[in-house]
């Protein structure tokens, strides 16, 4: 199965701390990462093996939303920063409205995360 994960500025940090943490869990449940362009290279920077779009501001949240649409992506791990203002807000909005139409689990904090993780391994 495959996951996407993005990560705003603010909470880069907290999300490879999630991914660290979680890492066997990930491992053992066969788990596949796509992330947005940067929050990609932050992963990779902790040695975690994920593939990378473009960064979320050049359309990196609308590749992910092409790839729920068609039926690759089936969960999203968002941690948005809601401190910050965004230039591609219309993009972020379109990214959880695909997650909507096409009932695909959206954690956008670690706490859900979590609980969304321990689902889709149970699952
Ligand atoms: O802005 C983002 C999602 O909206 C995240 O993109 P980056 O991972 O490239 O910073």
């Amino acid at each position: 199965m495959k996951i996407a994960v993005i990560a705003h500025d603010g909470k880069k940090a907290e999300m490879v701390s999630f991914l660290n943490k979680n890492l066997s869990v990930l491992d053992s449940a066969n788990i596949e990462i796509v992330a947005t362009g940067t929050t990609g290279k932050h992963a990779q920077n902790a040695g975690l093996k994920v593939e990378r779009v473009q960064s979320g501001p050049l359309g990196g949240d609308a590749q992910i939303a092409a790839q729920i649409v068609e039926g690759i992506v089936k969960g999203v791990f968002f941690f948005r920063d809601p401190l910050d203002k965004h230039p591609h807000e219309p993009d972020i909005n379109m990214l959880m409205r695909i997650c909507d139409v096409h009932n695909i689990p959206l954690a956008t904090n670690p706490a859900t995360a979590e609980l969304v993780l321990k689902g889709i391994v149970f699952e």
